[in-house]
């Protein structure tokens, strides 16, 4: 697998650049994690589709700055239905920071993950969160330990993927829980078919999430017939009234 940095657009070699970095935290987290598979199982039950709303202030994708305050942003997607939130950490590119996750989580009773590239052990250890992303083409060889790693401090790792081979590593690496990137971050183009190519090649047991593209409510639905438990959505919940785009996509 390929974490050198080859190959990624400018953008996401800035972004890798800042993550190598980052520092980590001084003292290891532990964690009393709210069930991720649980909460998905509860909005199914409800007949609602499990969507993972994300609070994301800007990326290298979207244009200008959202200055909400990230707990109300995050009171009114779970007030929309979200069955969990995903928190952007970095700052430098995303317009994240660790205090936004913090304050959100403690704000919410949902499942909260924190959505930053990183990097090396110590970096799970800035804040708790329910789950934490980890993404198999940035840690390459490193994805085993990591995933140990993130279990041992109490956190539910979502492992995500873009490729077969990646794939296999996140399975072979003890993933129960893995995010198949719609966008790559090669040229930074989004196509839904991604998901639905990869899908087919993960086990039953494994709760899949779809990540990034999610823009529609047939959307929505053509994920959720390639397989989905969960969508992971940020760009199209986080333009214009943060409530109703929730629920429009959960329902
Ligand atoms: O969103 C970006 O512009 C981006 C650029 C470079 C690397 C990663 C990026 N996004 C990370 C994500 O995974 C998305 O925030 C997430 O899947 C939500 O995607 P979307 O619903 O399309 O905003």
């Amino acid at each position: 697998m390929n974490a050198s940095g080859d190959e990624l657009a400018p953008d996401v070699r800035a972004i890798l650049e800042a993550a190598r970095e980052r520092p980590g935290g001084e003292t290891r987290v532990s964690v009393d994690a709210r069930s991720f598979p649980e909460a998905v199982a509860e909005t199914e039950a409800a007949g609602r589709v499990p969507v993972i709303a994300e609070v994301k202030p800007t990326s290298p994708t979207t244009e200008g700055v959202r200055e909400d305050d990230p707990v109300e942003l995050a009171r009114e997607m779970v007030a929309g239905g979200a069955t969990a939130l995903s928190v952007l950490t970095e700052p430098e590119h995303f317009g994240g920071s660790a205090e936004s996750l913090r304050r959100t989580r403690e704000a919410v009773d949902v499942p909260v993950l924190r959505k930053d590239f990183i990097m090396h052990e110590a970096q799970l250890d800035v804040v708790e969160s329910d789950l934490v992303l980890l993404i198999a083409r940035f840690v390459g060889d490193d994805l085993p330990d990591l995933v140990e790693a993130a279990r041992d401090r109490g956190f539910q790792p979502l492992v995500e993927v873009h490729t077969r081979e990646e794939l296999t590593a996140a399975l072979a690496a003890g993933a129960d829980i893995v995010g198949i990137n719609n966008r790559d971050l090669g040229q930074l183009e989004v196509d839904l078919g991604t998901f639905e190519g990869l899908a087919p090649e993960a086990p039953e047991d494994v709760l899949l999430v779809a990540e990034s593209g999610v823009k529609t409510v047939e959307d929505a639905r053509r994920m959720r017939e390639a397989g989905a438990d969960a969508l992971l959505v940020g760009t199209a919940i986080m333009d214009g009234d943060v409530r109703q785009n929730t629920e429009t996509l959960t329902q």
